[in-house]
């Protein structure tokens, strides 16, 4: 599928075309199915964005949000992609917002992502946003190098859902959505800043394997057209 690169001068201009982007292609998610589905991911990128999104005037109660990938700790922790959303986005008028966590306080990781499998099956399908962010590896969502369960998760027939990940630069056992899940979405964004990411990208964009850059597989066979946010 095809690429696009937008390169922005700083990462508050990224934010505001980003979040007007965005909102965009929520309200008219709304306006055509009644509501809307927003997948964010976490990490250190996306709080600038989440910030300026907060402020859109949106229909904000029939959007939807949920994660892309969640690392297996509760809501209190600062790994928490949960608490990240709730402090960054979930505020101003997007405080209004319904959120679907990945987490779940369950015995073990894999009840937990049967759990978020069943509660966001109920998101509507595909999902109308779906923001990426990647790690210097090349990992994006929890499809990490090297992953346990990673062929699994870029798998064309694995279908739409939440599957575990561990992997040594993962830290935490991870919850994410499948390939499946997250390559249609109708808004499918890539969103990285700094001189370091870009320079990851133009490798992931070289030949290559896809399990040693899991990005390569969104590039190379999301079936959406994926738009590229880049700020130094
Ligand atoms: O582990 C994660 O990392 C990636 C990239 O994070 P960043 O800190 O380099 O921006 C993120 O996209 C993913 O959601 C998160 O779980």
């Amino acid at each position: 599928m095809s690429t696009t690169f937008n390169a922005f001068a700083s990462g508050a201009e990224l934010a505001e075309a980003l979040a007007e982007r965005v909102a965009a292609a929520l309200s008219a998610g709304i306006t055509a199915r009644g509501g809307a589905s927003l997948a964010v991911s976490g990490g250190s990128t996306p709080k600038a964005f989440f910030a300026t999104l907060s402020k859109h005037d949106i229909d904000w109660p029939k959007v939807t949000v949920t994660l892309v990938d969640e690392r297996f700790v509760s809501p209190d922790s600062d790994r928490s992609n949960h608490r990240l959303v709730a402090e960054n986005l979930l505020q101003n008028n997007a405080a209004a917002a319904h959120f679907v966590p990945l987490y779940h306080p369950a015995e073990d990781v894999e009840i937990a992502a049967a759990e978020a499998s069943i509660e966001t099956a109920a998101i509507g399908q595909p999902f109308d946003v779906a923001i990426l962010g990647m790690g210097g590896d090349g990992h994006t969502a929890s499809f990490f190098p090297g992953g346990s369960r990673l062929s699994e998760a870029l798998s064309p027939d694995t279908p739409r859902g939440v599957i575990t990940m561990t992997a040594e630069g993962a830290g935490e056992p991870r919850l994410t959505f499948t390939f499946s899940a997250l390559s249609d979405a109708r808004l499918l964004v890539l969103h990285i800043e700094g001189d370091s990411k870009k320079a990851v990208l133009e490798k992931a964009q070289a030949e290559g394997d896809e399990t040693d850059m899991p990005i390569r597989a969104v590039l190379r066979r999301a079936a959406s057209p994926v738009e590229i946010y880049w700020a130094p």
